[in-house]
């Protein structure tokens, strides 16, 4: 048996024999489902959805945590006939992923019913993204930016910017076409690159005077068109602390949905020298730190209250940035260099 309510259809790439890993039949699924309209349709009748309202997740607090629930395929066709709507609307659904056991997972922007209505009826509150994100449990948070960001990309590609004409979404939303002239539009992420810039025993925070008093964090920028990331690194942190990279360790990667998608990706640098140059266009301040004042800059899990000369303590992103994966990546290192000394 392949999955549940798509027997029927004949799948596209799921005819391979023995496919025995269950996460390759579930990638294979995944493919079916994004780029087979009939598949997709036929899955929408069972699937689970996650419910958003003008882009604002919806959260129900389950006592000592959040959680983002979907609704399940028969719930939101009563709630779209109760609020009066064409049931076609659950069509406007993109495929956020499946379940291990194969349901097709999708996300539906509510924002054309009433809000407080729906938010009585579920049970719960449509909360705007960067406080739902640092409610939500760590392991729910990459679904709902992942969700949140596929639907914010096709609210705001509705035409085609060549012919000035409506594009139509596939069944899944994993593209767009326009039908005047074929252009076929995808969903995009910028790449961009966070740096944490260390020297010696030492590591370079910086802060912007957007962020929030008190917050440092790794150097970060967006990749200019037709550079690599190794340059991207290197010309970030010399335009914006006029440094000179000697060595590039790649770390990790994030999608980041703030304020549009983001690809990043986390490097570790080690300079030649320490002498920093800001760029005051771009930062506000620099520093470097030890050891020591990392450690206590990660003690604080939410933003610290002002001290009595009126200051906020050094403080770094939360856990759900890379920022602070790249942070704690670096204090671990340095903490193992100390013991084997
Ligand atoms: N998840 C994490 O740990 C962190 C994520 N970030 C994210 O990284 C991104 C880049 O941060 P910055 O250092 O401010 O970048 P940046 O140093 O490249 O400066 C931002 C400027 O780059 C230009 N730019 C070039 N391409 C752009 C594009 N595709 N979209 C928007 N602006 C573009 C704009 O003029 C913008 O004002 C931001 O979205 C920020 O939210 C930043 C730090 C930590
Ligand atoms: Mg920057």
């Amino acid at each position: 048996m392949f999955c549940v309510g798509v027997a029927m259809i004949r799948p596209v790439t799921s005819t391979c024999a023995r496919l025995s890993s269950s996460y390759v039949k579930h990638a294979r699924y995944l493919f079916d489902l994004k780029e087979n309209d009939d598949i997709c349709r036929q899955a929408l009748k069972s699937g689970s959805f996650y419910v958003f309202h003008n882009l604002s997740p919806f959260l129900r607090n389950t006592g000592n945590s959040y959680s983002f629930p979907a609704v399940s395929a028969s719930e939101l066709l009563r709630i779209l006939i109760e609020h009066k709507m064409n049931e076609r609307m659950m069509e406007k659904s993109v495929l956020i992923g499946c379940s291990d056991s194969c349901a097709a997972e999708f996300a539906i922007d509510l924002g054309s019913l009433e809000r407080s209505r729906l938010e009585r009826e579920l049970c719960g509150k449509f909360t705007d993204l960067r406080k739902a994100a640092l409610q939500l449990r760590l392991k729910d948070t990459p679904l709902m930016s992942q969700a949140q960001a596929l639907l914010r990309w096709h609210e705001s590609h509705q035409y085609c910017s060549k012919t000035g004409k409506p594009t139509q979404k596939n069944i899944s939303g994993s593209k767009r076409v326009c039908h005047a002239n074929g252009l076929i539009y995808y969903p995009q992420m910028s790449p961009v690159i966070i740096t944490l810039v260390s020297h010696r025993k030492r590591c370079l925070l910086a802060r912007q005077d957007s962020y929030p008093a008190g917050m440092y964090t790794a150097l970060s920028g967006f990749c200019d068109i037709g550079e690599t990331l190794e340059e991207t690194v290197r010309r970030e942190v010399a335009e914006e602390v006029g440094l000179e990279v000697e060595s590039i360790r790649y770390s990790a990667s994030q999608h980041w949905p703030f304020p549009n998608s983001s690809l990043m990706v986390a490097c570790h640098a080690t300079v030649r020298q320490d002498e920093l140059c800001i760029n005051a266009a771009e930062i506000e301040s620099a520093k470097w730190f030890s050891l020591e004042e990392v450690e206590e800059a990660l003690k604080w899990q939410k933003v610290p209250p002002k001290q009595e000369d009126g200051t906020v303590p050094i403080w770094v992103p939360p856990k759900i940035a890379i920022a602070h994966h790249l942070i704690q990546e670096w204090v671990q290192e340095q903490r193992a260099q100390l013991k084997h000394r």
